[in-house]
Formats: C-alpha cells, structure tokens, sequence
C-alpha cells in the first residue's frame, strides 16, 4: 500500500512555521466549530507547546471561537497535575492560561492513580464525551475520531508515548493505553493508542531541529521493505488528512522527490 506522507510544509524559520501553525489550526477550529460546533483537540507534550505560541497573539486570540474548543492529551505523563513534567501544566502555562477556554471543557488525566488506572478512566471520559458526541465517532471503526491531534517527534521516531519496539504500538482495542518504562522520562505515561491517532480527521506532526532530521527522513522518505519502522511511520489516518510542520533543520536529510512536492 502506497505510504501516505502527507502534506509537507517546510520553513525558512521556526517563526514561519509558528504563523503557518498557528493559521493552520484557527482555520481547522473554525471549519469544525461550522461543521459541528465544536473542536475536539488533543495535544502532546515537548516544543509543541511553544510552537502553537502564536494562537495566543492577534489576531488568533480574538479570532479563534475558544468557548468551542475541548481539550485532550494525546499522551500524558503520570506526575501531578503541577509537576514541572506534566504535559496539562505546560499546556496551562503556555496556551490555556492565555486564551478564553471554558476550564471544564479541559480534560485532563486523573493525577491521583497508578498509570493503569489513569489510562482507563481518561478512556472512559472519552467515550462519555463521544456519546455527547463532543467527539465524533469514526465512520470505519468505534474509534473517536479528534478533529485535530497534534503530535511532536521524538529523535528516537516516537509519537505521543508510542516509542520503537514497544507493545503499546501493538494495541489495536483500547483507545488509550500506558506504559511504566518509557525510554524518555518520566517512565509512567498515558498514550492514545495508534487506532485512536489514525481515526483523526486532522493528524499534525510538528518536528524543528537537525536533532529530528533523521526521523523525519526514516518518517517520509521511501526507506525500502527492509527500512526501520519507526512508531511516526505508523501514523497512517484512514480518512483523515496528515501534514507536517518542519523547519528546514527538521527536513534536511529529506530526499529531493519529497522536498520538491
Ligand atoms: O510527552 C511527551 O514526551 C511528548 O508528547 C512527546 O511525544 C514529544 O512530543 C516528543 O518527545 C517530542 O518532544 P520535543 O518536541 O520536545 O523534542
């Protein structure tokens, strides 16, 4: 089966892409807020953050109808909501705190239970929230279906907390899974599980950084049958549309057949 890349938008700067990212998820907001008058978000945790900074300047601050917007975390570290590693903290310090979102519209993992517990009551605040249907359901499986999961990338090629070579990229029934030895600390995490990523009607990979060049290229790149299948190469949405945010370090061992799409 032919492999999906996606789009790819490539920038002179990280500045550039910060507006392009920062457009790209205004114009999805507004698409779904009309569609169905709600935007179901999930984020996950590292530069994401910082580069989603421009939605809390003009005119996205203004613009942007925030009262519509519901958020998730497509992974979360099992630390305490005002741990310096949680990934609900660094989203609260650097977007939500700044723009209008309604608090309880804002869902975040039980801080208080083991990681086995956490990822199955996180999964059941889904499922309630897809009966309201504040998140759709997939037209090809049971699976939510997020209008936009924003995903970063690990130099290792993991997503989310979906690292190389672990049983959780394996999981195909639950839709947010845990792990207790994740290779990048802190070791206790939630994740949603690849079914739940590949329902999204939007999938964003925001990658900056020489650091990622080598994902990137294992990620996009035609690496033959024998290449590594790192977990970001899994990321395959069935209906829903993928583009990647790089900056040109991100994307400097790309192969010219794809840098020049
Ligand atoms: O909780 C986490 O650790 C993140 O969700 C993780 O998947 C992150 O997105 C990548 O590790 C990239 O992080 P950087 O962009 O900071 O390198």
């Amino acid at each position: 089966m032919a492999k999906n890349t996606g789009e790819l938008r490539i920038h002179e700067s990280v500045d550039e892409l910060r507006t392009d990212l920062a457009d790209y998820v205004a114009e999805l907001s507004e698409a779904s807020v009309k569609e169905r008058g709600v935007f179901a978000i999930a984020l996950s945790g590292g530069s994401l953050i910082g580069l989603m900074g421009k939605l809390c300047e003009a005119p996205y601050n203004k613009t942007v109808d925030w009262s519509k917007w519901y958020i998730f975390w497509a992974d979360e570290r099992v630390v305490a909501k005002n741990h310096a590693d949680s990934n609900y903290k660094l989203a609260k310090d650097g977007l939500l705190s700044k723009v209008p979102i309604i608090p309880s519209h804002v869902h975040s993992i039980n801080d208080s239970v083991s990681a086995e517990e956490a990822a199955d009551d996180y999964e059941f605040v889904i499922r309630q929230l897809v009966k309201t249907r504040v998140v759709s359901v997939s037209e090809i499986s049971d699976c939510p279906k997020f209008d936009l999961i924003l995903l970063g990338l690990g130099s290792d090629g993991h997503v989310a907390s979906l690292f190389p070579n672990h049983s959780a990229l394996n999981e195909r029934e639950e839709w947010v899974t845990f792990i207790t030895d994740s290779p990048k600390p802190p070791p206790e995490r939630i994740t949603f599980t690849l079914p739940v990523i590949n329902s999204a009607s939007n999938v964003a990979v925001v990658v900056t950084g020489e650091s990622k060049a080598e994902s990137v290229h294992l990620a996009i790149d035609d690496v033959g049958p024998d290449g590594p299948l790192i977990p970001v190469r899994m990321v395959q949405p069935a209906m829903g549309k993928l583009v990647w945010f790089l900056d040109k370090l991100a994307a400097s061992k790309l192969e010219d057949s794809n840098l020049n799409k």
